[in-house]
C-alpha cells in the first residue's frame, strides 16, 4: 500500500514535489476510519476566540484562495483541545473538487466531501515567527471543517461575493472584517492526529483537529470556488479545481476522538 501512495503522489498532476518526504512518517491528508479512532477522555474542548477586525485580505496564491489575518498579537487564537499552548490564527483556505463527488483532503470512512476548510494557526508561545513554527513538530494547528452540499451558508456568502476580485493567481482584495468562527460547526466533536502540511513544504508540523460535523453550503457557493483560476491574467485559463493532495499512509499513528 505504501508504494502505491508514493506512486500516486508522483503521478498526481499537481505534485512536482518529491515522491513523498524522505523518511516521512506523519504525512497528511489521511482517511479517518471512524471505528479505528480512539476516544480520549482527557481531550479538552477546543476554545476558539477570533477578533473579526484582525482580518486583512483575500488572495489567490495560484493553489487556493487564502484569507489572511494580522497575527502580530494574540487577538485571534485557539487553545485547549489536544493543544499544549495557545495558537494564533494566520490564514484560512479551502480545497475543493471539479464536481461534488470529491474535493476534500481528508476522508471519513473513505467518503470524500465536496470541499474542506483549513484554519491555520501557529505556536507563537514557543516560536518567534510563523516560518520557524512551520518547521517544528508542535509548530502548527490546523482546524479542518468539511463542507457538504445543502443549505445556503450566509457567512460564507460574504466571502463568495469577493471571489470574482481574486479570479486570477496573485490577485488580492482587501477584506477587513470577517469572523471565521461562523464557518466552524457549533458541535464540539472532533478527531485529532499528528500530521503535515498538505502542500509544499509538506513539513510534519501540524496537529490536525478535524471537526466531525460538516457545514452546509449550496451549489452556487461551491460553483463560485470553481470559477477561480490557477493561472494569472493573460495566461491560458485553467480552472482552480481538484486542489487536494492524495491520501497518505497512516503508518504508526492513532487518530483520537473527543467523543464516544
Ligand atoms: N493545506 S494545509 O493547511 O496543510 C497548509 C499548507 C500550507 C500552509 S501554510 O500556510 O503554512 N503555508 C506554507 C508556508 C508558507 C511560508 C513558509 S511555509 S497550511
Ligand atoms: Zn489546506
Amino acid at each position: 500500500a505504501c508504494c502505491s501512495y508514493r506512486l500516486r503522489n508522483a503521478l498526481h498532476p499537481l505534485w512536482q514535489s518529491p515522491l513523498s518526504i524522505p523518511g516521512g512518517s506523519r504525512q497528511s491528508p489521511i482517511n479517518i476510519q471512524w471505528r479505528d479512532s480512539v476516544y480520549d477522555p482527557f481531550l479538552k474542548p477546543l476554545k476558539i476566540s477570533y477578533d473579526p477586525t484582525t482580518c486583512l485580505h483575500i488572495w489567490n496564491n495560484g493553489y487556493s484562495f487564502l484569507v489572511e489575518f494580522d497575527d502580530s498579537t494574540d487577538r485571534s487564537i485557539i487553545v485547549g483541545g489536544p493543544l499544549e499552548n495557545q495558537y494564533r490564527l494566520k490564514q484560512f483556505h479551502f480545497h475543493w473538487g471539479a464536481i461534488n463527488e470529491w474535493g476534500s483532503e481528508h476522508t471519513v470512512d473513505s467518503k470524500f466531501y465536496p470541499a474542506e476548510l483549513h484554519l491555520v494557526h501557529w505556536n507563537a508561545v514557543v516560536y518567534p515567527t510563523f516560518e520557524e513554527a512551520v518547521m517544528e513538530g508542535n509548530g502548527l494547528a490546523v482546524i479542518g471543517v468539511f463542507l457538504k452540499l445543502g443549505a445556503h451558508h450566509e457567512g460564507l456568502q460574504t466571502l463568495v461575493d469577493a471571489l470574482p476580485a481574486v479570479k486570477h493567481k496573485d490577485t488580492v482584495i482587501e477584506f477587513d472584517v470577517f469572523d471565521p468562527s461562523c464557518l466552524i460547526p457549533s458541535c464540539p466533536d472532533y478527531w485529532t492526529y499528528a500530521g503535515s502540511l498538505t502542500t509544499p513544504p509538506l513539513t510534519e508540523s501540524v496537529t490536525w483537529i478535524i471537526k466531525k460535523k460538516p457545514i452546509e453550503v449550496d451549489e452556487n457557493q461551491l460553483e463560485a470556488f470553481r470559477m477561480l483560476l490557477f493561472t494569472s491574467d493573460g495566461e491560458e485559463e485553467k480552472r482552480m479545481v481538484d486542489n487536494f493532495r492524495p491520501l497518505q499512509p497512516l503508518m504508526n499513528r492513532t487518530v483520537r476522538s473527543s467523543f464516544q
